[in-house]
């Protein structure tokens, strides 16, 4: 359920100079080619170790306190602080996401030693354990001048001292906790990848790439990534997604040039081959059911070479009010938005079999993409939501099939790892709806790469570990030929 592009994280060496060597964060300033140059109206000094902690402190507090994703507390968090230097951004977004990412291993080693789970119990317990600072050296950076945390009190010595000489990990550790999986998605998660839990898990706690979307209604991927090695970017074409350029270390996002004009978008490359796999034609009709900000819909249009009409519809008036900016931004002319009071809206009726091609990106756990969200695993509802979240989709699916003509093409996405939210979704579609019939990758894409399109399951089935990229499933429905046209369409899409 991921719903913005999540800031890449990368694990923290916190505080390091600056400027170079192999664990700075790889920062503007850090490129080897790229001196330190703050952006213009940036803070010309650049905080103090210190004060990067109590930044680090404010956000995990601020994470803690509200429901809403991490990113989008981390996006209003800097936006809020626009000053502040790349530099200074980047270490600061660095140790957070690690935090995020060692949350219950932390949290296990402040139960095991009585102490309560506090954003400043686990920063404390992070330098000791993961930096290996002593608690002398942890002392020095809490407690100083302006913008410092908090004095270290008796109680944080004696944890620091508790701490000492111990690593992360602990072989009393459960395996649940050192690989960081919720328990609501425990069993689901071991019955789908059985003897490759772990390495599956281990790779949901690496942090992801930075993958960007060439759009090819503004530029070419060759000229792009020309440009981005001219700047020193350490860009290179992605394997699987044919527009797709990756950028394995984190930078900071104003360096990329493109991305403000249109020219390229932040997208997982998953994500771009679900789009692709929607096979949309120049002249096609098509609806994107979940649009969502429009992601998808963005690649879909370059796909049509911005002919043809896509609908873009959600329950989400705020995404939808998102996606339409990027469509102007991004020179889309053949999309519109429109918001529907849920997936059963008389719009939906009204366009019975009126689209060549129907894209359903469902609500899901967003199990695929702990990578990029660290938090998601551990937001309560995602434990309470499963059935609720199963049963949804399998209503949304039900309802966008009616849009599809006969002849036309259902794809239904997710980007979850569970099973149920998966295959055993679109088997109960299968089942219900004779009509509809899966089309094996290799016949929908023949292009995408053998280690993608040979999947036993016959469907998209993207993992971390396998594949580099975010957690996807995909499944492409042909609606046959001769299933009998339903009674009168009216109205043009998007009427
Ligand atoms: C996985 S997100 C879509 C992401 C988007 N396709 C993209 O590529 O950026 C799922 C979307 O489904 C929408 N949604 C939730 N319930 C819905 C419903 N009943 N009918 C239609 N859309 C729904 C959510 O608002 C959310 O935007």
């Amino acid at each position: 359920m991921t719903l913005l592009p999540a800031l890449p994280f990368r694990e923290s060496r916190f505080p390091k100079a600056r400027g170079g060597g192999k664990d700075t964060p790889l920062r503007p300033e850090s490129l080897p080619s790229a001196p330190p140059t703050p952006r213009p109206g940036a803070d010309p000094l650049p905080m103090t170790p210190a004060a990067r902690l109590q930044a680090v402190l404010d956000l995990t507090e601020e994470i803690d306190r509200t429901a809403r994703p991490a990113d989008a507390v981390i996006a209003a968090f800097f936006r809020a602080r626009r000053r502040m230097q790349d530099d200074d951004r980047g270490t600061v977004l660095d140790l957070t996401g690690a935090l995020l990412r060692h949350r219950a291993r932390l949290g296990w080693w402040l139960d095991r030693l009585g102490q309560s789970d506090t954003p400043r119990n686990r920063l404390l317990a992070w330098l000791v354990l993961a930096e290996r600072r002593r608690p002398e050296q942890v002392s020095r950076l809490f407690g100083g001048p302006k913008g410092a945390p908090a004095t270290l009190d008796e109680g944080d010595a004696a944890l620091l001292a508790k701490l000492r000489g111990h690593t992360v990990e602990h072989p009393d550790m459960p395996e649940a906790v050192r690989l960081e999986c919720p328990d609501w998605a425990l069993a689901p998660l071991r019955r789908r990848f059985g003897e490759a839990f772990a390495t599956e898990m281990q790779a949901l706690l690496t942090p992801p790439p930075l993958d960007l979307r060439v759009n090819t209604i503004k530029a070419a991927r060759d000229a792009v990534l020309r440009d981005m090695k001219r700047r020193d970017l350490p860009a290179e074409a992605s394997e699987i997604a044919p527009e797709g350029i990756r950028i394995a270390q984190s930078l900071s996002l104003s360096r990329l040039p493109g991305l403000k004009t249109g020219e390229v978008e932040i997208q997982d490359e998953g994500s771009q081959l679900v789009a692709r796999l929607v096979g949309a034609r120049p002249g096609d009709r098509v609806a994107d059911f979940c649009a969502g900000a429009g992601g998808k819909t963005l690649a879909i249009a370059a796909q049509m070479q911005n002919r043809g009409r896509i609908v873009a519809c959600d329950v989400s008036e705020g995404r939808l009010k998102r996606a339409a900016e990027r469509f102007r931004r991004a020179g889309v002319h053949n999309a519109e938005t429109r918001l529907l009071s849920s997936e059963t809206d008389k719009w939906v009726k009204r366009h019975k079999a009126g689209f060549d091609r129907v894209l359903v990106d469902a609500p899901c756990s967003g199990t695929g993409t702990w990578r990029r969200n660290p938090d998601a695993r551990w937001r309560p509802e995602e434990e309470q939501g499963l059935e609720a979240l199963v049963a949804l989709q399998a209503r949304i699916l039900a309802s966008a099939a009616r849009l599809v003509k006969p002849g036309g093409r259902l794809v239904y996405a997710t980007c979850s790892l569970l099973e149920e939210e998966n295959g055993a979704q679109v088997a109960a579609f299968l089942a219900a709806h004779p009509a509809f019939h899966p089309v094996p990758l290799r016949d929908a894409a023949p292009d995408l790469p053998p280690e993608v399109a040979a999947d036993p399951s016959g469907y998209l089935s993207l993992t971390p570990a396998r594949h580099g990229t975010d957690g996807f499933f995909a499944a492409v429905l042909d609606r046959a030929d001769s299933d009998p046209a339903p009674t009168a369409v009216t109205g043009t899409p998007g009427s």
